[in-house]
């Protein structure tokens, strides 16, 4: 029998509906597939040199969905498909987290930066990493706290998480699957290793991971998803536990639709609809992330527009639209064009209304509030723009909602296949090959941020940098000559 390793939808997938009023057709794409044909050896095919593992691509309808046949488990057990006797279905919403009050920021910044997904350092030097991570979080907080203050005093990220949590318990319920839905941030509360204890205790037998994240970048679903493989790794609880990971959702005609819903919705609101430009701003990740580590983001990103373009058209608006990166971090090369840029050069262009779509994320959180509804707002009207709208993040809409439900169902058939009780390649067998479809090699990557913004000018980044490197060969020779470890007395002293 074959077992699947991580779910996408397929068109043959059950509970897929169609849903009036949604012209797309949603591409069934497999990422996996494409990476292997992006990145060539980084691709799922080279999982084969794992040992028990082994990918087969078997078609299902009009897609292609990567499978593992358990007839290579060397220990020769039978995948585990049937339901265990006492079945309780869990779904563990991954997200980012952000500080909830200014006290929070600092520390928030830290568990960020202290994120090798986030700040990839070469092996030799990641002893480094909480060192560096102290300095970057005490440089930045004062600038993210400004940016918190002005948006009520923190992130309303746990407020909306825990709002889709309920409203997605809910949906399943609707559609007749009792299933406890649980939320594990990545750098703020409640905590992914959190959300793991309370699924534990609970007894979950089958769980359904769902990154809040429509696409995959090594540095958002990625990181959440490397946390878990080590936790999966380290508990036996865990490592029994069967899971299936829907590692990006963008190409969802639910998805799609609710997006062009919205779109069509502000659209509806200008004066001159044919002129208004649709101006999708999606957060950045440094250009090395795509170029050197095969971050399939940018490729989604621009597939994810596209798809929702063909929508909005579809319903008879011809508008044209722009594609661009905001929130980049320190003075490295991010994706192209950056938000603000465009901003300028359609303000050149005579473009005089403007609506902006964020893309990246489906709440609303500091980049939507502040950094699109006041900088950019501000920066469009300098450039020229005279008519501004915003596209809301999706948060609980009941049309997106309802479409993460379909999402959970459809994986669930699909959960853990490859379970056995003392067989440590469940947890780690889906979330393993996902991370190494995308991220195989993990190499180091010029950091996004060591570099930093510590003045207004390029040129005062750049010595801030200059002086932060300075800094940290200082620390080094001083602990090599006086054999004591000034690191961590800094660092615990905090
Ligand atoms: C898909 C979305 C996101 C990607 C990709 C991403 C990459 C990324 N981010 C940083 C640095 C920071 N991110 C910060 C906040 C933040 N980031 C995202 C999403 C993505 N990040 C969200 C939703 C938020 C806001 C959370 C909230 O509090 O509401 C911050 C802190 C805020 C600030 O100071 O700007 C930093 C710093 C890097 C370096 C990176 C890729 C390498
Ligand atoms: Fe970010």
């Amino acid at each position: 029998m074959a077992s699947f390793g991580f779910y996408q939808r397929t068109a043959s997938a059950p509970h897929v509906e169609e849903r009036a009023g949604c012209s797309s057709r949603c591409l069934p794409v497999i990422q996996a597939h494409r990476r292997t044909r992006a990145h060539g050896a980084r691709g799922v095919a080279t999982a084969t040199e794992r040992p028990r593992l082994m990918p087969q691509r078997i078609s299902a309808a009009s897609t292609d969905v990567v499978c593992f046949d358990d007839s290579h488990d060397t220990k020769g057990r039978q995948a585990a498909a049937a339901p265990p006797a006492v079945d309780k279905v869990g779904v563990l919403l991954l997200n980012l987290g952000g500080p909830e009050t200014l006290d929070d920021v600092k520390p928030f910044l830290f568990n960020l930066f202290a994120d090798p997904e986030i700040i990839r350092l070469p092996q030799a030097a990641q002893f480094l990493q909480p060192f560096l991570a102290t300095i970057i979080s005490t440089l930045r907080a004062p600038k993210s706290a400004e940016g918190y203050k002005a948006i009520g005093g923190g992130s309303p990220l746990r407020k909306i998480t825990d709002d889709q949590a309920s409203a997605l318990a809910e949906a399943l319920k609707t559609k007749g699957q009792a299933a406890n839905v649980y939320v594990g941030m990545r750098y703020w509360h409640p905590y992914t290793e959190e959300a793991l204890e309370h699924i534990k205790r609970d007894g979950v037998t089958r769980l359904v991971i769902l990154p809040l994240y429509p696409q995959f970048s090594i540095s958002t679903s990625g990181s959440s998803l490397r946390l878990l493989e080590s936790l999966f790794k380290s508990d036996l609880a865990l490592k029994q536990l069967r899971h299936t990971v829907i590692p990006s959702w963008y190409q969802r005609r639910g998805y799609v639709c609710a997006m062009a819903d919205l779109i069509v919705q502000e659209l509806r609101k200008f004066n001159e609809v044919p002129s208004v430009e649709v101006f999708f701003s999606a957060h950045g990740v440094p250009k090395s992330y795509v170029e050197e580590a095969g971050d399939p983001y940018k490729e989604e990103m621009e597939e994810c527009v596209r798809l929702i373009m063909e929508e909005v058209r579809a319903r008879g608006f011809a508008n044209s639209h722009t594609l661009a990166y905001q929130s980049r971090v320190g003075p490295a090369e991010w994706l192209k064009p950056y938000t603000d840029d465009s901003i300028r050069e359609l303000g050149q262009r005579g473009v005089k209304s403007l609506l902006a779509v964020p893309i990246s994320f489906v709440s609303e959180h500091i980049e939507t509030l502040e950094e699109i509804d006041m900088e950019y707002r501000e920066l469009a009207m300098e450039s020229g723009i005279r008519h501004w709208g915003r596209v809301p993040a999706l948060n609980t809409n009941t049309a997106f909602i309802d479409d993460l439900a379909d999402a959970v169902l459809e994986a669930l058939p699909y959960v853990g296949c490859l379970a056995g009780p003392t067989d440590s390649l469940v947890p780690l067998g889906d979330l393993e090959m996902l991370l190494q479809a995308y991220d195989r090699e993990r190499r180091a990557l010029p950091s996004p941020v060591v570099m930093w913004e510590w003045g207004w000018t390029k040129s005062a980044e750049t010595w801030n940098g200059r002086i932060a490197m300075l800094a940290i060969i200082i620390i080094l020779v001083l602990e090599a000559s006086s054999g004591q470890s000034i690191l961590k007395n800094l660092i615990w002293a905090q």
